[in-house]
């Protein structure tokens, strides 16, 4: 894909999952850390006009980050969730991005993100009239459990994907979807979700399983191991 694209990195998050003393995105991972990695695709990309990165309003430790005076990169305050995160970002946005502009929004908390990855979502939906999402095809059974952590059915797992990110969606069209999903309560925990509310369809471009969100206190190491073989090939 030729046309150049923003990015929203959605870091306000508290991190209650992984229960650290520092929030998970500013946690050391592979000589950095977490949110260094996961800005790195995007600041080595030609095409990345710029980057807004969300901030918790008590965040303290962003500026500390060596990025953080990158020309590149410009700071939102997020909200209460994740959409309001996400929205904050896009109004950060509205007066330099044109309507029609590809915006990608990616997880503060995904290190490892690929550069082919981030070019096959890119190339894959250039021409896409609605945008859509990096996701990775369910492979494992899926169990649904009843209060008693017993197992209460088997989920058929036939065309099931996990919503990986970035998702990539033009400006204006998320900006409403986010917008009007708001209005209507609809806590949407992905940008799709909300296209979907609009009644349009997001497209799926295949990506990669290593591309974790660092949520729980294992996935650290896991990432950390993708990292350095990856660093290695
Ligand atoms: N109000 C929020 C909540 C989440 N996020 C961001 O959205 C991404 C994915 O959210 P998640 O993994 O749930 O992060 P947390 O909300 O911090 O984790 P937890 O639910 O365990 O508290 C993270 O980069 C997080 O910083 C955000 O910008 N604003
Ligand atoms: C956006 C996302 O990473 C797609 O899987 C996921 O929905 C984020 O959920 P979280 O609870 O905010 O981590």
């Amino acid at each position: 894909m030729d046309k150049r694209f923003w990015v929203v990195v959605p870091a306000a998050g508290s991190a209650r999952r992984m229960g650290a003393a520092v929030p998970k995105q500013y946690l050391p991972l592979a000589g950095r850390t977490v949110i260094e990695w996961s800005l790195a695709p995007f600041l080595a990309h030609a095409r990345t006009v710029a980057i807004v990165v969300v901030l918790a309003e008590q965040d303290q430790r962003w500026p500390q980050i060596a990025i953080a005076g990158d020309a590149k990169i410009a700071t939102a305050i997020g909200g209460a969730e994740r959409m309001d995160s996400v929205l904050a970002g896009l109004r950060a946005l509205q007066d330099r991005a044109a309507p029609d502009d590809w915006v990608l929004v990616h997880d503060a908390a995904r290190p490892c993100l690929s550069a082919g990855d981030l070019d096959r979502l890119l190339n894959e939906l250039s021409n896409d009239d609605v945008g859509g999402l990096l996701a990775a095809p369910v492979v494992d059974t899926l169990k649904r459990a009843d209060d008693g952590g017993r197992v209460l059915q088997t989920v058929p797992r036939e065309k099931l994907w996990r919503a990986l990110t970035p998702q990539m969606f033009r400006r204006d069209l998320l900006q409403r979807a986010l917008q009007s999903a708001q209005a209507k309560g609809l806590a949407v925990t992905d940008e799709a979700q909300a296209i979907e509310a609009l009644g349009l369809q997001p497209k799926l471009v295949a990506g990669d399983s290593d591309n974790v969100k660092i949520t729980l206190p294992e996935d650290l190491p896991r990432a950390e191991r993708i990292l350095i073989s990856r660093s290695a090939t």
